[in-house]
């Protein structure tokens, strides 16, 4: 059976690849699951630099073949914020700290102008370092209110037009249907086999 490393401590991102590659034999760990413990810092400037960092430092340190999401949300009106700053927007990792800032700085921005979207730069490294490079995103709105308690993060703010729901109350497979980490992931998939080989 084939082992893939998550190089992520988000337990919610964890949960999504689970549920995708749990399903097609592989075995799937995350960085939460490793004895030690790793620190990544995560200094590029673009969402491919960031999951670069996070593969190939991993996949070295291990030798097992290893996948980095780095992802974040983008919103229109605030010129892209808090985009690759998306977990340390207000307090690091402090999801309503996070949301109560977005909430405050899109205070006077009204209906079709609260405009976002959701980006996903998935790298996939082999313990031989070649990498696979896919993107995904999702547009979307930002609520005035959290609705849903379901997802992470920005999950509860993020307006889903097409379902006519927040990413928060979608289930897990809905939300990996559409999201833009279901989105590289598919986009992954394709490419997956033919690069394994
Ligand atoms: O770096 P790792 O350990 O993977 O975990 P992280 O949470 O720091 O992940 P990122 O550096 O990629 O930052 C992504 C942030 O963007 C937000 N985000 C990304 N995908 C999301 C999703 O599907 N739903 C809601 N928020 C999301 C959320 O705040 C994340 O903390
Ligand atoms: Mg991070």
């Amino acid at each position: 059976m084939e082992k893939i490393l998550i190089a992520t401590k988000n337990e919610g991102k964890a949960r999504e690849y689970r549920q995708i590659f749990a399903p097609k034999g592989f075995t799937v760990v995350t960085l939460n699951d490793l004895p030690e413990k790793i620190e990544i810092e995560e200094n590029g400037k673009t969402f491919i630099e960031n999951a670069t960092l996070k593969a190939t430092a991993l996949a070295e340190q291990t030798n097992v073949l290893t996948l980095a999401d780095d992802s974040g949300l983008c919103v229109d009106a605030l010129a892209g914020a808090p985009g690759i700053y998306s977990a340390r927007y207000a307090g690091d990792h402090d999801d309503q700290a996070n949301k109560a800032k977005l909430l405050q700085e899109l205070k006077d921005v009204q209906g079709q102008a609260r405009s976002a979207h959701f980006h996903c730069a998935i790298v996939v490294v082999k313990p031989d370092k070649t990498r696979l490079v896919v993107e995904g995103k999702v547009d979307g709105l930002i609520l005035e209110e959290e609705h849903g308690t379901g997802g992470f993060g920005y999950d509860p703010l993020f307006y889903y037009p097409e379902l006519g729901r927040s990413f928060a109350e979608l289930s897990m497979e809905e939300k990996n249907k559409v999201s833009h980490r279901g989105r590289a992931v598919a986009m992954l998939l394709e490419k997956f086999d033919e690069w394994w080989d």
